[in-house]
């Protein structure tokens, strides 16, 4: 069995659904098993979002964006399905959009938006669209089923950033696939709590919805289809000069996810580690290229890294003070304090002179972070053992990621001279305990010019013979 995960990009038009289901058909004709996730079509999660934001303040105008909502999935219809079988879709789509329209107004009249009533708008679009890819498969004699995910993926109820319960999950979706003939088109994305509240895995999750169903039936291969050549040494909308890596081991896949690669979601590698399933990605728009395999198996590579990442928007908070030299235990205060309003941590730095300790975080938890270190830290701050909380905004963190760099020395120094010869600044430095990355915390200005210069540094000199 194969779980082919396909994205918002493979699912942005006609043109390119038409190009899944052929992928699929390819496949079913070689006898492959498969089942397949999708997610919503590319653009509409972020259009459900902003219409229930504009919904929550009263203001009117969220109706518009519903109404783009119904007219991209209702063109799309009409495109990819014959005239005799449109109309089933259509109803079927047309009471799904009434419900969204009952919530969303909902929404206006309270004007109030729980992250748990986010989650149920923000469900719509994987369940609109894994319909509808079914209906297509079945308009080419491809004998598919639309299924929804909530059914069989159980969470708690950190609605967002749902976890999952995986004994449930595991047991659901083996006992389900146990009966199944047809072809599974899986809503990707979302789940349900035990009380069958809507939630969702977190941003981008649909590589995690594939990467779950993969572990639970213990799949050969997870594939998940993007519109790359696979995983790359930079995001190539940043460095054009970025080539696709053929492997990379599970943990350098989760840095670079962790650090802002995009292109696979990071808590996809863990099911799959666990199962030693490989994880491919593929490329819709250019099916013939193998793509990146990630697995455990580390492989020969010339160049001392593998790849370079980056989170674009980051506040870095420094709790500064000569008097904080030597006294133990005021790390693991500042961590705690912050754990307990659940701040999200990006990379840690502290300066060897001890004078200050300094973190990366979201822009959106830096001023909560700074609040709660200053109730946690007023006795210091008035004894002046801290001198005060810094935060400093419009910040980027770059990450160097690579196995080898376990065992390569001076790549640190190499990646200082290269932004140093661009004239750019580095505001901070970390390290991962595990040596697998190297952090880069430059100004949001240079992050461009900074991932360039460094990608140069690395690659040039190979480049054009391993590409
Ligand atoms: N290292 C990288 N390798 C490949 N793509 C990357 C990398 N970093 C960022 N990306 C970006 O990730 C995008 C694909 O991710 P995403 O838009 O979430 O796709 P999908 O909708 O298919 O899930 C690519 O178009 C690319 O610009
Ligand atoms: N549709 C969801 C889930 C997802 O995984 O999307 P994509 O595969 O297009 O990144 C989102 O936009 O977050």
């Amino acid at each position: 069995m194969k779980i082919l995960k396909f994205g918002g990009t493979s699912l942005e038009n006609a043109g390119r659904i038409d190009r899944v289901t052929t992928i699929i058909r390819n496949l079913l004709q070689s006898k492959e098993q498969i089942a397949v996730v999708v997610s919503a079509f590319g653009g509409v999660t972020d259009l459900l979002i902003q219409a229930a934001k504009k919904a929550a303040i009263g203001d009117g105008r969220y109706s518009e964006l519903e109404q783009q909502i119904e007219d991209r999935h209702v063109h799309l219809i009409r495109e990819l399905i014959t005239v005799q079988n449109q109309s089933h879709a259509l109803a079927h789509i047309i009471r799904q959009l009434n419900d969204l329209h009952d919530v969303l107004h909902g929404v206006f009249l309270v004007r109030e938006l729980s992250a748990r009533v986010l989650d149920f708008i923000m469900s719509f679009g994987e369940r609109l669209s894994a319909f509808i890819v079914a209906e297509v498969l079945k308009e080419k004699n491809i004998t598919a089923q639309f299924l929804d995910a909530r059914q069989l993926i159980k969470t708690n109820d950190r609605f967002g950033q749902a976890q999952v319960l995986w004994p449930d999950t595991l047991a659901n979706i083996q006992q389900y696939f146990q009966k199944q003939n047809a072809l599974q088109v899986i809503t990707g994305f979302i789940a349900s709590t035990l009380k069958n509240e809507t939630t969702t895995l977190g941003r981008s999750g649909s590589d995690y919805t594939a990467s779950i169903i993969g572990a639970a039936l213990n799949a050969q291969e997870i594939q998940i289809w993007s519109d790359v050549n696979g995983v790359m040494t930079a995001d190539p909308r940043q460095v054009p000069e970025a080539f696709t890596l053929p492997r990379l081991t599970y943990e350098e896949a989760m840095e670079l996810s962790h650090f802002g690669a995009q292109v696979i979601h990071p808590r996809t590698m863990q099911p799959a580690l666990d199962k030693k399933i490989p994880i491919r990605i593929k490329n819709t728009l250019n099916a013939k290229h193998p793509g990146t395999v990630i697995s455990a198996q580390a492989n020969a590579w010339p160049y001392p890294i593998k790849a370079i990442s980056s989170l674009d928007a980051i506040a870095l908070v420094s709790v500064i003070g000569s008097g904080m030299i030597g006294v133990t235990g005021i790390a693991g205060r500042i961590f705690t304090a912050l754990a307990r309003e659940g701040i999200n941590i990006i990379l840690i730095s502290q300066a060897s002179s001890e004078h200050s300790i300094c973190f990366g975080v979201l822009p959106a938890s830096a001023t909560p972070a700074r609040k709660a270190l200053e109730r946690e830290l007023k006795l210091e701050l008035m004894e002046k053992t801290v001198n005060k909380i810094q935060v400093e905004n419009d910040l980027s963190v770059i990450a160097v990621v690579g196995e080898k760099m376990r065992r390569t020395r001076g790549i640190a120094g190499r990646a200082f001279s290269a932004l140093g010869h661009s004239g750019i600044n580095i505001v901070a430095i970390a390290q991962g305990s595990s040596e697998l990355n190297i952090s880069l915390v430059v100004e949001q200005k240079d992050l461009t010019a900074a991932l360039q210069a460094i990608h140069k540094e690395f690659f040039n000199l190979q480049q054009e013979t391993s590409r």
